[in-house]
């Protein structure tokens, strides 16, 4: 951390990002605006780290993103404790085993609040069966030091998964305990403190809400499950395979019954309800049974396509969670003429950096 980037300038940084960030939004009329802040320290559930051979030694590695020079990682007080843990446990016990060094260039660690921990070994060479069995000896040595840890080894075309390729993530929220499989190198939330507060708002949110809600974006299902007890119906779509499989375990898991997840892209989606085009995935559900009066995106910080937006704009209630104000308040331009914004919120996914992630409730107007 340089010496701005610190838990002591912590709300010093928010409270300037917030007035940057609501200066976008000053244009609409934002009449109710939350801001929910990071825990400072070990709040990253994921970290990504070069590999530098320096001789005998190994070191996890960061880029400068100014200079480009290299920076040594000897702890990482953003990322969780259980990664840093396994950061200072994995070097000595790579560093003179040749099998596992030999062109290794990244390490990338995933981790959950309930204490799970997938690490990808990442390299420049093919992997064999003596790799997998020093993998697997690495693995036994980092669940006796009592971690609770999968191994992927990576190269290119491969992927060696030791046991499998996910953890469960448990969270609680508004006194509600749900499970989430998280995939590795699919998206999930990176701070997932931030994500119960993103979670719970969403919540209470759509509390009076009624009739059913579709979503574009739904990942794992993280945003339908938890709002699948405020709807009759979820009707939710996304593009990614793993994350589309994650999300019916997730279903069936945390036995939620009214919630139906199709591998769609928005795109898709928008033809199919426009009636431009049929899907064989979408057998058996037939879109016009579904009052829904609620719309939810959450989509990657490109936003919405114009024609999702239009299609969007039909609904009565509209929930945009966004990780790039800029993008959104470009689509706002286009959704505050049919509607209004009733309330926002600001939530502190990325701490002391630029990035804001911005949710907000509209209603239709005409
Ligand atoms: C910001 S993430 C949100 C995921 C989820 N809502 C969550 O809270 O974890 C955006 C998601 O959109 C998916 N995605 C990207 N492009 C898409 C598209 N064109 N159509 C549908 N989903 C897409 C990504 O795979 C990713 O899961």
């Amino acid at each position: 951390m340089t010496n701005l980037v610190t838990p002591e300038n912590y709300q010093q940084l928010l409270d300037e990002k917030v007035t940057r960030t609501m200066a976008l939004f000053n244009q609409f009329d934002v009449k109710e605006l939350a801001i929910y802040p990071s825990p400072k320290t070990h709040y990253r559930m994921r970290a990504e780290f070069r590999i530098w051979h320096n001789g005998d030694d190994l070191h996890h590695i960061m880029f400068d993103k100014v200079n480009k020079k290299r920076i040594y990682i000897n702890d990482f007080p953003v990322a969780t404790k259980i990664i840093n843990q396994a950061m200072q446990l994995i070097v000595p016990l790579i560093k003179y085993n040749h099998l596992l060094r030999y062109k290794l260039f990244q390490i990338d660690y995933l981790s959950t609040l309930s204490n799970q921990l997938l690490i990808s070994l990442v390299y420049h060479k093919k992997l064999d069966d003596d790799w997998t069995t020093e993998a697997n000896k690495l693995r036994t040595e980092l669940i006796k030091k009592g971690l609770d840890v999968h191994i992927i080894g990576r190269a290119s075309n491969q992927k060696i998964c030791l046991e499998h390729d996910y953890i469960d993530e448990q969270l609680n929220i508004l006194g509600k305990k749900y499970t989430y499989r998280q995939v590795e190198n699919s998206f999930t939330q990176p701070n997932a403190t931030i994500n119960i507060a993103m979670l719970s708002w969403a919540i209470n949110a759509t509390k009076e809400f009624s009739g059913d809600l579709l979503e574009l974006y739904c990942g794992n299902g993280n945003f339908s499950i938890a709002l699948a007890q405020n709807f009759k119906r979820v009707l939710a779509t996304e593009i990614a395979k793993s994350s589309v499989k994650a999300a019916q375990y997730n279903i069936a898991v945390n036995k939620i019954e009214n919630l139906k997840i199709i591998r769609l892209s928005a795109e898709e989606l928008t033809q199919a309800i426009n009636n431009e085009r049929e899907f064989n995935r979408l057998k058996g559900i037939c879109l016009s049974d579904y009052q829904c009066n609620t719309v939810l995106v959450d989509p990657p910080r490109s936003g919405l396509d114009i024609n999702t937006l239009k299609m969007i704009a039909k609904y009565q209630n509209i929930i945009y969670i966004s990780c790039n104000p800029l993008t959104l308040q470009e689509n706002l331009n286009y959704l505050t003429q049919t509607h209004h914004i009733q309330k926002m919120a600001f939530f502190d996914q990325f701490p002391y950096t630029d990035h804001l992630e911005c949710a907000v409730v509209l209603y239709k107007t005409c």
